[in-house]
């Protein structure tokens, strides 16, 4: 565990003594310290300050960051990592004029990665997570959630979930795993969605309890894959097995999926591409937090979310990946965060409060990271020398990142 003092610090970003989940205009408030040291023990920030009142210390490596800036590293609550293989054959057949749902309905999407993890053995899928993993981490993400749902079979899923339970004891940083049993209708239950949702919560979800496998549930609640009404028997079902409910929702339709993710008390409802009134007012007046995904939406040629909308309502809103082969092949936080500012019109300031703060609330790491605050760990992205934080997001596909610290040491 590493002792250590970051020095020479231009921006210490999200600095904060307090730090409670931001909704709506709070979103904006972005705390700002210039000119900063930050000091490290045993993997945790212990202290800040003023850099003409820093003093060296035995025994600490010192971290230069040079006129750079330092911010929590990116926290990462909706991913789908470990999968067997890319997809950009159907990249190409969307670019020839095919939707997502047509791909979907020829047996591509999910069913085709279903196909390919479902002959890929556990230690396989581990290795390629890992090194999907590793290049987050360079990239700043420091706490990140994985999902299940490309097995949909007991085995299969419980073999991803196994997966990630390695990759939670591999990798330094927080890991959160998904249950996505209910994520599409596997070949095998075609013209039996109702035996394949038995499937899910009379055999899968006890297993996965009995294991420990998992932290949340989630349904992919949309037409074409899980109603509504078979999301809240699924997420129901999870909550008596000890899982909090994730879910898919409003990707492509207004499916109903963010009012029952809000009646079911999910801690996030995610995508929200396809929103009305109704929906935002509902999300508005609740504590489920919208996570919104536009990478998705970015590489499927879809509207944005709403996300001046959702933040008027007084939303609160996170933002990740979604990482996954088929509808987000990057992991890449800085372009998630430089797009939701392009694209959705959101402030610098709200989007890496949505990508750091509120991120970690979306998969309850919020007391471990997400902020510059004693006691939390020392995951932190050191920026190149930038002119202003509004920079970041500015210089999109520049890479800024210069350093990101894990725990108090450098990623290698
Ligand atoms: N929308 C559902 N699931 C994934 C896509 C998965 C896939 O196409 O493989 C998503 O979040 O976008
Ligand atoms: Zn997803």
């Amino acid at each position: 565990m590493s002792n250590a003092v970051i020095i020479n610090i231009d921006k210490l970003i999200n600095v904060r003594e307090e730090y409670p989940l931001l909704q709506g205009g709070a979103l904006a408030q972005l705390p700002v310290r210039q000119n900063a040291f930050l000091r490290i023990r045993d993997g945790r920030i212990v202290a800040t300050g003023s850099m003409p009142q820093w003093e060296a210390a035995d025994n600490e490596t010192v971290i230069d960051a040079k006129g750079g800036s330092v911010l929590p590293g990116w926290c990462d609550s909706h991913t789908h990592i470990v999968f067997a293989a890319t997809r950009e054959d159907e990249f190409v057949d969307k670019i020839k004029g095919l939707s997502y749902a047509e791909i979907a309905a020829k047996g591509g999407g999910i069913l085709n990665s279903a196909r390919r993890l479902r002959t890929t053995s556990e230690d396989d899928l581990l290795e390629m997570a890992w090194q999907r993993l590793h290049k987050l981490v360079h990239q700043g993400t420091t706490a990140i959630e994985i999902k299940s749902g490309y097995g949909l079979t007991l085995n299969d899923e419980l073999k991803m979930l196994r997966v990630i339970q390695r990759l939670k004891q591999k990798a330094p940083i927080p890991v959160k795993a998904t249950f996505l049993g209910a994520h599409a209708i596997p070949e095998e239950y075609k013209n039996n969605t109702e035996g394949y949702i038995n499937l899910v919560i009379d055999e899968m979800l006890p297993a996965i309890e009995k294991e420990k496998l998992a932290d949340y549930v989630d349904v992919f609640c949309e037409n074409g894959f899980f109603s509504a009404e078979q999301t809240w028997r699924i997420g129901q079902a999870g909550l008596k097995h000890g899982l909090l409910p994730k879910i898919h929702a409003n990707q492509l339709s207004l499916s109903g999926g963010v009012q029952t993710g809000v009646k079911l008390g999910a801690v996030s409802v995610d995508h929200l591409e396809t929103m009305d009134e109704e929906a935002i007012q509902v999300l508005a007046n609740s504590n489920t937090i919208g996570t919104l995904l536009p990478t998705a939406a970015f590489f499927l040629r879809m509207a944005f979310q709403p996300a001046r909308q959702l933040i008027n309502a007084g939303c609160a809103i996170a933002l990740a990946s979604d990482y996954n082969p088929g509808s987000s092949p990057s992991g890449n936080m800085n372009l998630v965060v430089a797009m939701s500012c392009i694209q959705m019109k959101m402030l610098p300031e709200e989007a890496i409060n949505a990508a750091t703060i509120n991120g970690a609330y979306a998969m309850q790491v919020q007391q471990e990271v997400g902020s510059i605050t004693t006691g939390k760990l020392a995951n932190l992205i050191i920026t190149k020398p930038i002119p202003s934080i509004a920079y970041l997001p500015y210089s999109f596909g520049d890479n800024l990142v210069e350093k990101v610290i894990v725990r108090g040491s450098v990623w290698e």
